[in-house]
């Protein structure tokens, strides 16, 4: 055996966290990080929230696994939360975002099936989009380095340039299913798509009897201070896939979708072993209890202000570090003027955790439940970190 007994396809730092307590990582040598990756999007409630504890715990001690042969309670009650709370009539529950954005592009291309066109299959997506791992997501995703090597592009994904919505538009043929699109780009750079062109989308998609897919996996879940990043632009799509943030850091993800664009999603088309299990769904439900809370997402718009106004006047102070802020609500992006890996290594020597992204950004994903004291410590620390990568640039230089 080479190195470690892991498959090499992570560079990981030479960290271990031991425990998690809100918005703090502890290692295994008890130093405490401040957690603004948040596990990319995923830990929306922080580490050991209470009531995700609670939630997960009583499941484990009554059922963990039930097919989906049984009703599945828990699976019901989350499903209809979702309902009363999005444009969707129906839900199907996965075990994480890739296979949500499957069940997606598997349900758009059923729905033209089932109408009597299976010639329209092919789907529109956007440069610099992520869907995901699989084998179709990489090719929805477009991007050269996670398809090389695997073999031939699974057919039916025609990329145009990020936000050319005129593009998009010519690229329609007689054979296009739907246009799949992040509200808010993650890991292309922390892209927000504006809201006129996600209207061209929905108009586009009605002229050309298409449908709108959203993949909210990493803007949903009140990251941008709506339940969904698409409120803001009062705009809705046929079909979304959704996880990250709903299972707060219990592996779930969920499709959503109108019963117009579920029409052919019926028995025995699609399946999922463990998808909508108790436990997922128990956390699941746990997670919707604190985010639809009265004013839970109000305040994540106001610490996402302080946040974003701070980061605005680190920038302004280390312009050669940080070139600028984008993003909207608690999924803020660092548009780094110095390399991205070297800011986020300036930031992790100050015990401060980030995520790179494309367009050598770096992100800041912090729990919903992040304090305004930790935003200020937060901050205090991306200004140490700045100023020491400035400091380290100043002597090489020098010498
Ligand atoms: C927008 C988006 N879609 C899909 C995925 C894939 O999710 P998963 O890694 O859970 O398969 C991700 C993951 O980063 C994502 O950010």
């Amino acid at each position: 055996m080479s190195g470690s007994a892991l498959f090499e396809t992570f560079t990981r730092a030479p960290l271990a966290f031991d425990h998690g307590e809100g918005t703090w990582l502890v290692t295994d040598k008890g130093e405490r990080y401040l957690d603004f990756g948040g596990g990319v999007a995923v830990n929306s409630l922080g580490h050991s929230h209470p009531h995700l504890v609670s939630a997960l715990t009583e499941q484990a001690a009554k059922v963990w696994h039930v097919s989906n042969l049984y009703e599945i309670p828990g699976q019901s009650r989350l499903g209809e939360r979702l309902v009363d709370a999005t444009f969707a009539d129906k839900v199907f529950f996965t075990n994480s975002g890739a296979e949500a954005l499957e069940c997606a592009i598997k349900t758009a291309r059923r729905y033209h099936f089932v109408k009597g066109h299976p010639e329209r299959f092919r789907i529109i997506s956007f440069e610099g989009a992520f869907h995901g791992r699989t084998l179709a997501t990489i090719a929805a995703g477009g991007q050269y380095k996670y398809l090389e090597g695997f073999g031939p592009k699974v057919e039916g994904f025609d990329q145009v340039g990020f936000d050319d919505i005129d593009a998009a538009e010519k690229a329609i043929t007689p054979e296009t299913a739907a246009i799949l699109i992040e509200p808010v780009q993650g890991e292309g750079g922390i892209r927000p798509v504006p809201t006129q062109s996600l209207k061209r989308l929905r108009q586009l998609c009605e002229q050309h009897g298409l449908l709108l897919i959203f993949d909210e996996v990493q803007c949903g879940i009140g990251r941008t201070g709506k339940l969904f990043a698409h409120e803001w632009a009062g705009v809705t799509p046929d079909i979304m896939a959704v996880a990250k943030g709903i299972g707060g850091g219990f592996p779930m993800g969920a499709c959503l979708a109108t019963d117009e664009a579920a029409v052919g999603m019926t028995a025995g088309v699609h399946g999922t072993t463990f998808g909508g299990n108790p436990l997922a769904m128990a956390v699941g439900n746990a997670v919707l209890d604190v985010v639809l809370e009265d004013g839970f997402l109000e305040d994540v718009q106001r610490k996402a202000l302080l946040l974003k106004q701070g980061l605005a006047g680190v920038a302004d102070e280390f312009p050669d570090i940080i070139e600028d802020i984008r993003g909207t609500g608690l999924m803020l992006g660092l548009k780094c003027a110095a390399p991205n890996t070297k800011v986020n290594m300036a930031l992790r020597d100050q015990h401060l955790l980030a995520v790179p992204a494309g367009d050598n950004v770096l992100r800041l994903l912090p729990p919903l439940t992040v304090t305004d004291a930790e935003i200020h410590e937060a901050l205090d620390r991306i200004r140490a970190g700045a100023r020491g990568l400035a400091d380290a640039i100043a002597a090489a230089a020098a010498k």
